[in-house]
């Protein structure tokens, strides 16, 4: 059966991929309870269209740090890619890139990064690059994978700031995922050796006293614009803000770290009025149909990005795949757009969406 919709692709992967393996993508921490929130949200938002606009084109391309995507839809960053697929990062990277749109690049990606960029440039030499960054305790060695990461071309640094700890993955402790040897490498934690190349893989350690004191060190190690992946709380967009942070990422971590978080599009309306336009916001977790992009770029976001669409359509055909899952968002917000009257992302506004989330939160 062809895949129509992105939840075909889910289906696909679950078929396909290994349980352990399949639990490990779709699983979160605790009862999940924000993992699903993440998505049954959007179904509590009603849209309110607008008729006789004559939105016959549409434009859906979008500015983002200087970088013009086609469409507000970028790839957010997930670990281990060639579990899902042998194409790996390299196939997602190339069918992202030749959407026209911005692959975060996972530290705990199973290709070095040099690789996927290379790869998504062979697709589109426009293609850009964001890194994803856990802040390692050993600043040295922090260091020594930004300016990798620099030199292979990536434009910003997105630094997740919800991981001081790794989150209760029950899913994942049940199956054993993380005991398994050998299993796969996180090619982009390799020890910098003294001659420039790059030694045995060390694991992904996390900084438990993570502060905004490190995100002052962070402008001393790199000139690159620096995100910050993982904020929820309106007080701390302003503070990223202040702080001189060059865009936020909302996001709960698709679920995978704190339990009980409130849902990113329930939260997305203090925040940007939090952020008031100054940086651009990035909207994460549960977006599974053009309507949900539709409804973030009304409540503020400039863009939104996609976890596990992007790793569905991996495991179901590779880069086909995951050229796939871009192909029928971009063609769902395409046609959210002309049903609701807006010729331009630009156009998608707040008048579009009832009742607002935090209306609807306070009545639970
Ligand atoms: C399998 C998997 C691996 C992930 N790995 C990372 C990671 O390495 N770094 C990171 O900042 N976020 C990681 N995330 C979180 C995603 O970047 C994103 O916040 C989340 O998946 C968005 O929710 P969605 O899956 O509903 O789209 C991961 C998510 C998944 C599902
Ligand atoms: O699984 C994750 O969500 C994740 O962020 C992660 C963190 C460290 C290593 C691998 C994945």
């Amino acid at each position: 059966m062809t895949p129509l919709a992105l939840r075909d692709f889910e289906a696909e992967a679950r078929r396909r991929l290994d349980p352990a393996i399949w639990d490990y993508y779709a699983g979160g921490a605790d009862d999940e309870v924000t993992v699903r929130a993440n998505t049954s949200a959007y179904a509590r938002i009603g849209l309110v269209p607008r008729v006789l606009r004559g939105a016959f084109h549409r434009q859906l391309a979008v500015d983002v740090l200087g970088h013009r995507l086609s469409m507000p839809i970028l790839a957010a960053p997930t670990a281990f890619h060639l579990l899902a697929h042998p194409d790996g990062e390299k196939g997602s990277a190339r069918a992202v890139a030749a959407a026209g749109s911005l692959s975060i690049i996972s530290m705990a990606a199973t290709t070095a990064v040099e690789e996927i960029t290379a790869a998504g440039r062979s697709a589109n030499p426009d293609a850009a690059f964001w890194f994803q960054l856990y802040l390692q305790p050993d600043l040295a060695y922090s260091q020594a994978v930004i300016e990798r990461a620099e030199a292979a071309g990536c434009s910003a640094l997105v630094v997740t700031v919800d991981s001081p700890v790794y989150g209760n993955r029950e899913r994942d402790r049940r199956n054993g995922f993380l005991d398994l040897p050998g299993l796969l490498v996180a090619e982009n934690t390799r020890e910098p050796l003294p001659t420039g190349e790059w030694g045995n893989p060390r694991s992904i350690g996390f900084t438990g006293d993570l502060s905004w004191d490190h995100l002052a060190w962070l402008r001393t190690a790199t000139s690159l614009p620096v995100v910050l992946k993982g904020i929820t709380h309106p007080e701390d967009a302003r503070l990223a803000v202040e702080n001189g942070v060059a865009a936020i990422v909302v996001s709960n971590h698709g679920g995978r770290q704190l339990d009980t978080v409130p849902a990113t599009i329930d939260l997305l309306p203090a925040i940007a009025e939090a952020v008031d336009g100054r940086v651009p916001v990035v909207l994460d977790g549960g977006i599974r149909r053009g309507t949900d992009v539709l409804k973030a770029l009304a409540f503020g976001a400039t863009a939104v990005a996609l976890g596990r669409p992007i790793i569905w359509g991996l495991a179901a055909g590779g880069e086909q795949g995951v050229g796939d899952v871009l192909s029928i968002l971009r063609t769902e917000l395409d046609r959210a757009m002309a049903l609701c009257g807006c010729s331009s992302v630009l156009e998608v506004s707040r008048e579009l969406v009832r009742p607002a989330p935090e209306e609807s939160w306070s009545r639970l």
